[in-house]
């Protein structure tokens, strides 16, 4: 250290052990603006060593921008938060510089400089960690999804094409089938996955209180609005999903709204004029027979058209009892970290009357049935004897109840449009959305294509 600063060489020593300790890079000028002192940070930071500084003038280390410690001596004021790029490699840095003053004497100026590529790198960080975070908010994927029956690698093969798409997805399956599973699956499956995965339970929610929950409102929309209004579902999935369960349980007039999303894909707070842009795929599902429901005049049945761009069917487990082993087995490991059981095997026995059963609470239900069995197991049983299967005593053998509340079929006219609707959805897929292609592909003109496409209400299934 040189120049007038110095009073004694002890407190020379002690100042700069204090400025060599610390991280932050720092470089000192004296009131002519010549370096008098840098730390081992500066130079980590700047790539510039002392001989390359000390008695330069206070600008030699700039790259971009203008010398702070110069203005600092001239206005004797401290100046802070100042970008600029520093040294040969031009780091990209803010500056913080105060005026050294003793008494009314201007001494010099000293600069504390950050770097911000290493904040920019850690704020990086914090958004893949956050991503991470959103990602875990849909758990399960494709993976996660266990069967090698017909029926259920059908529906899983389904999802995964589904899932390459931006197209809206209609679940239907009877309830504890796997209808979530499967919606986190696809999300996760989708170049939406770092993006949210809102799930709403539509019959879980009052009915009042569903369309600002999935619209939001403004600000004095009702009494008790809060201040500046509030977002609602849909905007939180903005990139993402919504996965809306059990949508047979939406109002009419909640089904009219969603249904100007779907078409307009913008939504409108409740309360507000303003619309909204929101570009959300929708994964919906249900266990009601929808047509069903629209002869009853319960469902709106250009909503159904908008939704059943993709159905996908996902059987129930008495058709496909032939997953009950595997679905068994996995529930048995973990129940076994679950409640500290070492549970290895289940007897054949037990098996068959799983097998037999007609599981009307499917997945979930045998879920349950392996859980009391393990929780009345003894810590040293390692088998589960068909004892330990409680079963309801109107067990119904599975082929005697083969009967699903989902015929995929209903009539011809409807399977020759579903046959159609899937050639159409899958030539665009393969086409890029590109129409002309699309056609080409298909061999019918473009205007037939147009035709078709707005008949089958997929006519805007290519951003929803
Ligand atoms: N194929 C499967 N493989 C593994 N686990 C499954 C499978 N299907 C369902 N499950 C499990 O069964 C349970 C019920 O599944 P899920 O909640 O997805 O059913 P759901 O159809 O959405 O039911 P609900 O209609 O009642 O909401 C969950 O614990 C799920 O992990």
């Amino acid at each position: 250290m040189r120049g007038e600063l110095i009073v004694t060489s002890e407190i020379q020593t002690l100042l700069e052990a204090i400025i060599h300790s610390t991280q932050d890079a720092i470089s000192v000028v004296d009131s002519d603006g010549i370096g008098i002192l840098i730390n081992p940070a500066y130079t980590r930071l700047t790539g510039l060593e002392e001989e390359q500084v000390i008695g330069k003038s206070a600008d030699v280390d700039i790259a971009e921008g203008e010398s702070v410690h110069l203005k600092v001596l001239q206005t004797r004021l401290a100046v802070r938060n100042v970008k600029m790029k520093v040294g040969p490699k031009g780091r990209d840095v803010i500056v913080n510089v105060a005026p050294i003053l003793v008494g009314d004497e201007l001494k010099g100026s000293v600069a504390v400089i950050h770097d911000i590529s290493e904040m920019r790198a850690l704020s990086e960080e914090l958004e893949r960690a956050r991503k991470r975070i959103r990602k875990l908010e849909a758990k399960y994927t494709f993976e996660d999804i266990l069967g090698t029956s017909i029926a259920m690698t059908a529906a899983v093969e389904a999802a995964k094409r589904a899932a390459e798409t931006k197209a809206t997805v209609l679940l239907r399956g009877e309830s504890g089938c796997g209808k979530e599973l499967f919606a986190h699956a696809i999300h996760n499956a989708s170049d939406r996955k770092y993006n949210q995965f809102v799930r709403v339970n539509c019959a879980a929610i009052a009915e009042g209180l569903l369309e600002s929950e999935l619209f939001g409102y403004v600000e004095g929309a009702f009494s008790g609005a809060r201040k500046g209004g509030k977002k609602g579902l849909f905007e939180e999935a903005n990139d993402g999903s919504i996965f809306l369960d059990e949508i047979a349980e939406l109002s009419l007039s909640t089904q009219a709204k969603l249904l100007r999303v779907l078409q307009e894909r913008e939504i409108l707070r409740v309360g507000g004029a303003m619309p909204i842009a929101v570009n959300v795929r929708v994964i919906a599902a249900t266990h009601v027979h929808l047509e069903q429901a629209i002869a009853q005049g319960k469902f709106r049945e250009d909503l159904y058209y908008r939704l059943n761009v993709l159905p996908i069917m996902i059987p129930p487990l008495r058709h496909r009892i032939e997953d009950i082993p595997i679905l068994t087995h996995m529930m048995i490991d973990r129940f076994n970290l679950d409640f500290g059981r070492s549970v290895k095997r289940i007897s054949e026995e037990a098996l068959t009357r799983l097998s037999e059963y007609a599981w009307p609470g499917n997945v979930r239900e045998l879920e349950n049935v392996i859980g009391r069995a393990m929780i009345q197991a003894k810590y040293q049983d390692s088998t589960i004897e068909s004892a330990q299967i409680d079963l309801p005593e109107h067990s119904v053998k599975a082929s005697t109840h083969a009967i699903t509340p989902f015929p995929t079929i209903v009539s011809l006219e409807e399977i020759v449009r579903e046959a159609e609707r899937h050639a159409l959805l899958e030539a665009l897929n393969e086409s890029n959305d590109n129409k002309t292609q699309a056609a080409k592909r298909l061999g019918i003109s473009i205007r037939t294509l147009y035709y078709k496409l707005e008949r089958l209400g997929i006519s805007d299934q290519s951003t929803m």
